[in-house]
């Protein structure tokens, strides 16, 4: 069950359990009428449940049963009793759960005030007779009597005679009942009319609605937490998902960024910086020359006659001594200078903390070096260098100085070092 679903079948239940509880309590009635007549299966009672002989006289009318009894104060005491078979003997009776009320409709006169009792026989099964019963003070005259069906009881004397035989009112099935007549201690003459009995209840009593809709909350409510918990579990793995998703991506971001990066700082051929490769570490130097005064100086160098290998060669034998010359300077230079290549055959050398006095010192052992070493199977390679110390926070003044002095090295006959002033 999803969220939308969530949405519209809890709101549904609540109204739906709502309207059953509203229903049950002010409606869902049945009744069990029972209309006396002539031809009603009602007769005397001669052996009452107490043991006693039932006396009396039945009449049978229209549309009551009336039982005329003398009651006279004797040591043997005298009761009257009528009984009305409920269901043929063959059937099962009625279940005295489904009721909640017993309304008897009775018209009674005597002599002396006196008590009925209203005996409810059930039958537990096909052997066992189970007596229910509960008084009703009548008045004079016709009326009707409510019997909570809840206040009916076992009298003491049955449970002691029947012993163990006992079972719950809830099993019991009712096969008829009994109008006793009750007080017998004074002398008087009753005349007891039955006109109705009727029995009242609900289609579903309170308790099995309550159970039955506690029941279906109950799995509902679980069943929403157990899918709240799955989605939120769903969610959980779908976001870690994501994150992974996203943490490949990052990364391959990063490792193109750094390889955008190395391109755009990096000469492809030599693998050299290019000029953009250097501009943080100028930015980084000026900024400790103007705090501190750091010293740092530049080594600016040129092949000699580059185009002529280019001409007589071909590009290709151009390209290798760029290539041979720049890893030549790579392995000469210190930890902490940058070799960058400044233009076509121009190459630029950063010493970092370096004084012109030690530039021009490297930029002699590069020029011999250079000249020494074979970057051509085909020629000679020479190199004139230009050095200057940083001596403002310009950038552009500082190249430009080591660019003159490295004229003046092409100027004065190419293969040499010349210091700016
Ligand atoms: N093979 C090759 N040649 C290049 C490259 N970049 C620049 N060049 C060549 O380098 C040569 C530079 O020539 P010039 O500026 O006249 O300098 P030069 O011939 O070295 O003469 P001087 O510097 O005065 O000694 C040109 O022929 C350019 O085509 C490159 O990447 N590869």
């Amino acid at each position: 069950m999803n969220q939308q679903q969530r949405d519209i079948y809890y709101p549904v239940l609540f109204l739906i359990s709502l309207g059953l509880v509203l229903w049950q309590y002010l409606g869902m009635e049945r009744h069990l009428n029972y209309s006396l007549n002539e031809e009603s299966p009602i007769s005397l009672s001669t052996q009452l449940a107490d043991g006693r002989v039932g006396k009396g006289l039945l009449l049978r009318q229209q549309n009551k049963a009336t039982l005329f009894c003398n009651i006279s104060n004797s040591q043997q005491p005298d009761a009257c009793a009528l009984q009305l078979k409920l269901v043929e003997n063959n059937q099962a009776g009625i279940t005295l759960a489904n009721f909640e009320n017993i309304q008897l409709n009775l018209s009674f006169q005597s002599t002396a005030p006196d008590s009925i009792w209203l005996q409810v026989f059930t039958q537990h099964n096909a052997k066992h007779l189970h007596l229910y019963q509960q008084s009703i003070l009548p008045k004079q005259g016709r009326a009707s009597y409510s019997i909570d069906v809840d206040n009916l009881y076992q009298p003491s004397w049955w449970q002691f005679a029947q012993g163990e035989d006992q079972h719950s009112q809830q099993d019991a099935k009712i096969t008829y009942i009994s109008l006793l007549t009750g007080d017998n201690t004074q002398d008087k003459n009753i005349e007891l009319s039955l006109h109705s009995v009727q029995f009242s209840g609900k289609w579903l009593q309170a308790k099995d609605l309550y159970l039955a809709l506690l029941g279906i909350w109950l799995v509902s409510i679980t069943y929403a937490f157990f899918s709240v918990t799955r989605g939120v579990k769903e969610q959980h793995q779908q976001s870690n998902k994501h994150a992974l998703e996203l943490n490949k991506i990052n990364s391959y971001l990063s490792i193109e960024r750094d390889n955008y990066e190395f391109m755009a700082k990096t000469d492809p051929l030599t693998s050299c910086f290019n000029r953009a490769g250097l501009s943080s570490i100028f930015g980084d130097i000026i900024i400790e020359y103007a705090e501190i005064g750091m010293p740092a100086s530049i080594v600016l160098f040129d092949i000699d006659h580059f185009k002529k290998i280019n001409d007589q060669y071909g590009h290709d034998e151009g390209d290798k001594v760029l290539v041979n010359l720049a890893n030549l300077v790579r392995q000469q230079i210190r930890e902490g200078d940058y070799l960058a290549r400044w233009g076509g055959e121009e190459f630029l050398v950063v010493c970092t903390h370096t004084r012109l006095k030690g530039a021009c010192a490297l930029a002699e052992h590069l020029r011999q070096s250079i000249e020494n070493t074979i970057l051509s199977e085909e020629t000679r390679i020479t190199s004139s260098f230009g050095v200057a110390e940083i001596n403002s926070g310009f950038l552009e003044q500082w190249i430009k100085r080591a660019d003159e002095a490295l004229y003046q090295a092409k100027e004065g006959g190419r293969n040499k070092v010349v210091a700016a002033s």
